[in-house]
């Protein structure tokens, strides 16, 4: 597969590199969801051709079928229930390295297996680091019985804190709800700005129903920022303040 765009060479550049640089014999290894974290899964297949010798853990059933199409050895989280590094993508990512993830409605077994890991590589193009999360929608997974109480204590949450929005339920294109790889919904938080995502994402998993939510603080260790001229850099965190 070839990429069609900029912004994809930019994808492919930051997986690529994350697949070269990263990646040793024997690793236990979290494969992120998301069109940039599918890059870094393609290289990471063709270094198992040559004969890498790696174990996955997908974080979700999209990553999962792709990683057996390229024939990716892959295993259960409970089967290494620690991990060596994951790489995965991002929806925003903040100078700290604090990120808003779940646009692929993947964020439940992304932070599982994000936490589960030794060390986490951000795979990104350069317009998802931002300066303040929050412009991006924040995606909650929550259970599908009594959803819309649910929905109403996370709207008396974010009044509490000075938000004035409401939670909007995620929908296919027919119009019927986003159902996630663990059969639950996905809440979509038009939020602006976060001011203190670690206090908020502690908030709202307090919430009955709330099973997880998009926020992901103190995860990442480091960035690796694809370009369009394929080439990528590896960044560290705080991140520079020119990229922000
Ligand atoms: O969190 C995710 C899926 O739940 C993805 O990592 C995030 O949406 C980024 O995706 P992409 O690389 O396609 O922009």
């Amino acid at each position: 597969m070839e990429p069609k765009t900029g912004l994809d060479r930019a994808k492919r550049a930051a997986g690529v590199k994350a697949a070269e640089r990263y990646c040793t014999g024997g690793m236990k290894l979290g494969l992120g969801s998301g069109t940039t974290a599918h890059w870094f899964v393609r290289a990471l297949a063709e270094r198992v051709r040559d004969g890498l010798d790696v174990v996955g853990v997908p974080t979700s059933t999209a990553t999962r079928d792709l990683a057996l199409e390229l024939g990716i050895p892959l295993a259960d989280l409970d089967a290494f229930p620690e991990l060596d590094l994951t790489v995965d993508g991002a929806d925003e990512i903040d100078r700290h390295g604090d990120m808003i993830k779940g646009g692929g409605a993947c964020l439940l077994w992304e932070k599982i297996v994000a936490r589960a890991s030794r060390r986490v590589v951000i795979v990104a193009d350069d317009a998802k680091i931002v300066d303040r999360l929050g412009a991006f929608p924040l995606p909650i997974e929550v259970l599908p019985f009594g959803w819309l109480s649910c929905r109403g204590l996370i709207h008396d949450l974010l009044t509490s804190f000075g938000y004035d929005d409401l939670a909007i339920e995620r929908r296919t294109r027919d119009g019927n709800p986003v159902i996630t790889d663990s059969g639950n919904y996905i809440l979509d938080v038009d939020l602006g700005g976060i001011g203190n995502p670690a206090t908020l994402a502690m908030q709202f998993n307090q919430i009955p129903g709330v099973i997880e939510n998009g926020l992901f603080v103190g995860i990442a260790h480091e960035v690796v920022v694809g370009n369009a001229d394929n080439t990528a850099d590896v960044l560290g965190l705080p991140l520079p303040q020119l990229v922000g």
